[in-house]
């Protein structure tokens, strides 16, 4: 079977929660990515599934990761290997593979990485994009990753998530995703309305340093930094922010960093 085949047999519909469907597709200049193959509602379970590999929080040591792929069965290790990968790793050996393998597809699991990092047979394939339609979130007590459609995704719309925070202007999004090894081709950094969104996201972020360093008046804990800001001030502020919000088309877990 070859890789692309092997990729799709890992992905059968019975893997799914029931009833939704997507397939693994070669995309323009992203690797490989899911395609929903219907529309699928907002709010819609999409993936719900527990780690291939985890490494747990504060660890860095790649020899963890080398012991824990050892305990995988020989099917969940091919679909390990069939993750994507840095091309230049090609020919190294299989322990360098194996790092690459998890530094480009792991997946924090819960906020600030609360419960390490995990590496999904199909959560890893989603790829990133700045104005995603996917979101996730982990449950430590089932121990599983679900993901969930954060609006509504048209038949033959890519799914895809965030790897980063959304609400930095183009330039800043693109050092960090640099560090993921990559330069960005989603719709907002490929589009040519890059300008008009990024002058929203460099308004957005402006508001959100700017309630960083304001107080209400009457706090007693008065920092000398802090500026203070009345109540009908942070409201006014807080509807432009979600009317910008709103413009991006950003909702879930972005409005977070709002
Ligand atoms: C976690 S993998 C995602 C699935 C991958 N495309 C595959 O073929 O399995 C991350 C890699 O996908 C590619 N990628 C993801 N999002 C991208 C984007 N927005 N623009 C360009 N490449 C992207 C990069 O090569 C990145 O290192």
């Amino acid at each position: 079977m070859d890789r692309f085949a092997s990729v799709i047999e890992q992905t059968r519909p019975r893997d799914r929660p029931a009833s939704v469907r997507f397939d693994l597709r070669a995309t323009p200049s992203k690797g490989y990515g899911f395609y929903a193959l219907h529309a699928i509602e907002r709010g819609t379970l999409i993936i719900d599934e527990s780690p291939l590999v985890a490494v747990p929080p504060g660890i860095n040591d790649a020899s963890y990761l080398l012991g824990a792929l050892k305990k995988l069965t020989q099917e969940q290790l091919t679909t390990f290997h069939n993750l994507h990968f840095d091309d230049n790793e090609a020919s190294a050996g299989e322990d360098d593979k194996a790092i690459s393998i998890f530094a480009l597809n792991n997946v924090e699991m819960g906020s600030e990485q609360t419960h390490g990092r995990a590496v999904f047979a199909k959560y890893s394939r989603l790829n990133h994009s700045c104005l995603p339609n996917i979101d996730n979130s982990y449950s430590a007590s089932t121990g599983k990753l679900t993901a969930h459609a954060i609006r509504h995704i048209e038949s033959g719309e890519e799914l895809t998530t965030s790897y980063i925070n959304l609400v930095q202007p183009a330039e800043q999004r693109a050092l960090e995703l640099r560090q993921w090894g990559f330069e960005c081709s989603c719709s907002v950094c490929g589009s040519r309305d890059v300008a008009a969104s990024n002058k929203r996201r460099q308004r957005m972020c402006s508001i959100r340093e700017a309630f960083d360093i304001m107080v209400d008046h009457d706090d007693e804990t008065v920092d000398p930094d802090a500026v203070p800001i009345t109540p009908s001030e942070r409201s006014t502020w807080a509807a432009e922010l979600a009317k910008l919000c709103k413009e991006e088309g950003l909702v879930g877990r972005d409005l977070e960093h709002a």
